[in-house]
């Protein structure tokens, strides 16, 4: 399912002292099966791009529409929340079960599985996520640890298996090791599945090694649309919206001072410059 915005303006508290334009005349396609990273500066609309792909928030003018369905109908609107799978940047308020077994099971009461089926797809996506299946399916939500509870709620989302997945922040409160679990996941579901993957992230280097597309909101617009190897020759523009460059970025501009020699502009990944330096010391 493709998702088309086109002059989409939302107004936060409209005609009132606490009036906030946060996004600002928004045009995007967003082909089916891509993976996009949604990036920018603390307040530039991130969130609420999302929230208004995925029809929880309603634009004061323009359309959106998701596969072949305008959200501007309320029908529309709950027939593509059944393959929207949404994270949220408190993912406490997603829960309302007992248990993590019954939270991750009651999404899926509508496909009718087995018990012996349910309880597979539970077993897995918590196993997938790095949690433990024999340890947390008994537990309460809200005994997690806020790591715990983030990666509980996405097993979820994941075992529903939805085209398109929209998650903000989803290694947020990760550590190292937990985040690239996460993202790996991420990567294979949008591998095998052709998942859609549209997810807010504040580290560059990450959003660099897993989307194929980054959008940097500023200031409720589109600034800067992009592939991660285009990231060198658009770097002034991304510094002037608060972006920090990764260790890699940092390594190419000192080789480039060392070597005075311009590096080539489309690397972005250690894997990238490593053959690129071996390259050049001949040992191919
Ligand atoms: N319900 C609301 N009422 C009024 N203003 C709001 C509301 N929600 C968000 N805003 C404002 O709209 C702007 C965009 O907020 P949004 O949450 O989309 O930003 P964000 O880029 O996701 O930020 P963060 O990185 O902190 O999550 C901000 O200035 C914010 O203060």
């Amino acid at each position: 399912m493709d998702i088309f915005l086109k002059n989409v303006r939302l107004v936060h508290n409209p005609n009132t002292p606490n009036e906030k334009i946060a996004l600002d005349h928004i045009s995007l396609h967003i082909p089916s099966g891509q993976f996009v990273a949604i990036m920018g500066a603390v307040g530039s609309g991130k969130t609420t791009l999302i929230h208004t792909i995925c029809g929880l928030l309603r634009p004061l003018s323009g359309d959106i529409r998701v596969g072949s369905y305008p959200l501007n109908k309320k029908a529309n609107r709950r027939r593509v929340w059944k393959e929207i799978g949404y994270l949220s940047q408190f993912p406490e308020h997603q829960v309302m079960e007992d248990t993590v077994f019954n939270h991750i099971a009651e999404g899926l009461n509508h496909l009718g599985l087995t018990r012996e089926c349910l309880a597979r797809r539970v077993n897995e996506n918590l196993e997938a996520v790095g949690l433990s299946n024999e340890r947390f399916r008994g537990l309460s939500p809200h005994h997690l640890s806020g790591g715990e509870l983030r990666r509980a709620v996405l097993a979820g989302i994941l075992a529903a298996e939805p085209k398109i997945l929209i998650l903000d922040e989803p290694t947020a409160g990760l550590d190292g090791w937990e985040r690239l679990r996460v993202l790996s996941l991420l990567k294979q579901i949008h591998i095998e599945k052709k998942t859609t993957i549209l997810y807010i992230s504040h580290r560059l280097e990450e959003a660099l090694e897993y989307s194929e597309r980054i959008l940097a909101v500023d200031h409720g617009q589109i600034a800067n649309d992009f592939h991660p190897s285009e990231i060198r020759p658009l770097w002034h523009k991304l510094e002037n919206m608060g972006f920090a460059k990764t260790p890699l970025l940092r390594l190419m501009d000192l080789l480039e001072e060392r070597l005075s020699a311009p590096m080539p502009r489309d690397i972005y990944k250690e894997e990238q410059l490593a053959a690129y330096l071996t390259k050049l010391a001949g040992r191919d």
